[in-house]
């Protein structure tokens, strides 16, 4: 599942991370990741942008899972401890509060020893029917 083209789950971006997301009990998500040497920013270290573009889509698959079509509004990251390269981690994540237009999504991600290396919280906006129009989403299905 996913769409194809996607930079964090796309199985067909030559370019992309290639990340399979699956759901965990009722709303929550979760998935593995293997940090590559391309994926470094400080040498031997998984680059900010990469872990914040992980965790943004982690949250993005809350909703969706959900059955609505969002957009990340704020994106609040924490980085607790550095993401080596070589290093499998474990990513998750959960909603915290839904209301008509926001839905709350907190995300963490976690090396396979379970301590925490980066986690976030985020406000994904709900789109009306004329907005998903409007950034040519409202096909999707
Ligand atoms: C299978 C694969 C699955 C999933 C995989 C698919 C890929 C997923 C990709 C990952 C997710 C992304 O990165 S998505 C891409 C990154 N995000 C974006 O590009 C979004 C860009 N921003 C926007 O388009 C817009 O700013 C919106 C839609 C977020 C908000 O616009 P709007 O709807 O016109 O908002 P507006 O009327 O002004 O405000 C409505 C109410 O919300 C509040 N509000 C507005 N903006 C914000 C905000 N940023 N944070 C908090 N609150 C806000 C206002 O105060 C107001 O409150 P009140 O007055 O009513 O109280």
């Amino acid at each position: 599942m996913g769409y194809a083209t996607c930079f964090v789950c796309g199985q067909e971006n030559d370019k992309g991370l290639h990340i399979h997301f699956h759901k965990d009990g009722e709303n929550g998500v979760r998935a593995s990741f293997l940090a590559e040497p391309w994926h470094e920013g400080w040498p031997g270290i998984q680059h900010g942008g990469v872990t914040s573009a992980i965790l943004d889509e982690a949250t993005a698959y809350v909703t969706f899972f959900m059955g609505v079509v969002a957009v990340t509004a704020q994106l609040q990251v924490e980085f607790q401890d550095p993401i080596r390269v070589g290093e499998r981690v474990e990513i998750e994540a959960h909603p915290t509060k839904v209301t008509r237009r926001i839905v709350e999504v907190d995300a963490s991600i976690r090396g396979t020893d379970g301590a925490l290396k980066a986690r976030s919280h985020a406000k994904m906006m709900i789109l009306s029917q004329q907005q998903k129009e409007e950034m040519g989403l409202a096909n999707l299905p």
